[in-house]
């Protein structure tokens, strides 16, 4: 049944069926809503065959095809593309239509809106913070009026509502500050993580260094992240204009105390570490964190890629210098990490939890000191993350796309084999996770 009277005259149109895309058009057109959707030419045949069956969803052959016929449209293609595409398809646009996007980095998506469509066209972009395998439900939406009419953002709310996000409003420039800081430095830490493992031969699962529920979520997330198509992470990183000052900190930030760990010095290490905790964190008697953490003890432990991992197996000590990373990086930028929760990803709520665990878990985090100072454990894999988070940040600095491609593919060619399985056990760990936050 349509969602209200009138809604089979609107059409929503999406330009580029990927995974979200196809994601938006199984959503929308099972609540009522009509779809005409294309991707490029050549895949035309494959998508009616994909959809022939699905009631509401037409499939067209090309954008302009989608745009003159639509009421709202909404580009769902690479972040790196957005200009050309819009620029091909823009002018198409159906008179006094709706437009939007749904990368993940607005500053391109806006310029090529502002530079390509017409001026009759109103300007209401979105974007889910989530993965396309992810229930959007409860999962934060962020819209953004950019140029746009009351009810051409009431339409664009009733259209979407259907998915069951959380609704934030901001505008482009607030989208890409605070993605900055939720996606793009968390990704930093775990392309990194997965660049030393690799650098170092070695799936850390298989070994008996990286045990228990702080490391799996580093490797299932690690892994995750690997499994997926490079220009997401790549897009919002190079594209975000507020991202790289901060990938940039955390390349330093890990520098800086590797150093300090690696010649021993133990006072500056702890002075500095204990500085970004209080800044980040709060003071012991006035915290930042909430009464409950944000991982509830134990939910992550049972997700080991290691069948013969134990329960009980106590965890080796760790200097966990990425998490140290992470919060002197925080702390040097001034990002209060809870300020941005209305906008945050899965990924990052659990890069926060873990964090968030190995801070205020009595005596964890002096045991990471000790390990950073006295420990040669972990060296060869630190000092290959050390070299990995920089070389992401001049990357991504240099704005060199096929050089960040090529350092993501032969990561990514390193553990693909092991990807059968895993990546079912990492989607696991974060269901239960998301399951853990709705107690
Ligand atoms: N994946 C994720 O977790 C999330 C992604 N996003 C953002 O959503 C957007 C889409 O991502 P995602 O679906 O994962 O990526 P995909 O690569 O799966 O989808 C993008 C699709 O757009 C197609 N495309 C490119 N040019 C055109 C064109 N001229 N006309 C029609 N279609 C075209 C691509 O074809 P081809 O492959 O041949 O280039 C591809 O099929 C990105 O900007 C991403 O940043 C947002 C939230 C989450
Ligand atoms: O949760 C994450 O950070 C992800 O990796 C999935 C993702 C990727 C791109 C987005 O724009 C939003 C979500």
């Amino acid at each position: 049944m349509a969602p209200f009277s009138g809604a089979e005259d609107f059409v929503v149109g999406l330009i580029g069926m990927g995974d979200m895309g196809k994601m938006y058009a199984r959503r929308l057109s099972s609540a009522g809503w009509r779809i005409m959707a294309c991707d490029r030419e050549e895949k035309y045949e494959e998508l009616v065959k994909e959809f022939g069956n699905h009631k509401n969803v037409q499939i067209l052959r090309n954008g302009h095809l989608v745009s003159r016929a639509s009421n709202y449209i909404i580009y769902s293609v690479e972040a790196a593309a957005i200009g050309r595409v819009v620029a091909q398809y823009g002018p198409s646009t159906r008179l006094g239509a709706i437009v939007g996007g749904q990368t993940s980095c607005k500053d391109p998506e806006i310029k090529a809106f502002e530079e390509h469509l017409p001026s009759d066209v109103d300007i209401v972009s979105c974007h889910s913070l989530h993965g396309p395998n992810i229930d959007p439900r409860g999962q934060p939406l962020v819209l953004i009026k950019h140029r746009a009419s009351d009810a051409s953002f009431t339409k664009v709310e009733a259209v979407l509502r259907c998915l069951g996000s959380k609704h934030v409003y901001l505008t482009a420039k607030e989208h890409d500050r605070i993605t900055a800081d939720t996606q793009a430095v968390t990704h930093a830490a775990f392309l990194s993580m997965g660049k030393a493992w690799h650098a170092n031969q070695q799936f850390p699962w298989e070994g008996t260094r990286y045990v228990g529920g702080i490391e799996n979520v580093k490797i299932n997330l690690m892994l995750r992240i690997y499994a997926q198509k490079w220009h997401v992470y790549a897009g919002l990183a190079i594209l975000n204009p507020e991202a790289h000052k901060q990938i940039n900190q955390f390349a330093k930030s890990t520098t800086e105390l590797f150093y300090l760990m690696l010649e021993g010095r133990r006072d500056e290490l702890r002075e500095r570490v204990y500085a970004a905790k209080e800044k980040v964190f709060g003071r012991e008697d006035s915290p930042k964190w909430e009464g409950k953490p944000l991982l509830p003890d134990g939910v992550v432990d049972r997700f080991s890629l290691n069948p013969n991992a134990k329960g009980s197996t106590p965890p080796l000590p760790n200097n966990h210098l990425s998490l140290l990373a992470m919060v002197d990086c925080w702390s040097a930028l001034g990002i209060v990490p809870y300020d941005h929760m209305i906008c945050s990803t899965p990924l990052f709520r659990l890069w926060l939890g873990v964090t968030e665990h190995l801070f205020r878990t009595p005596g964890l985090l002096d045991e990471c000191l000790r390990v950073g100072i006295e420990d040669n454990t972990f060296r060869r894999d630190d000092l290959q993350f050390t070299i990995a988070a920089s070389g992401w940040a001049e990357c991504v600095a240099l704005r060199q796309f096929e050089t960040w491609r090529e350092r993501f593919a032969v990561t990514q060619k390193f553990f693909e084999p092991r990807f059968e399985g895993a990546v079912e056990i990492g989607q696991a760990m974060i269901r239960a996770v998301l399951e853990s936050d709705k107690e």
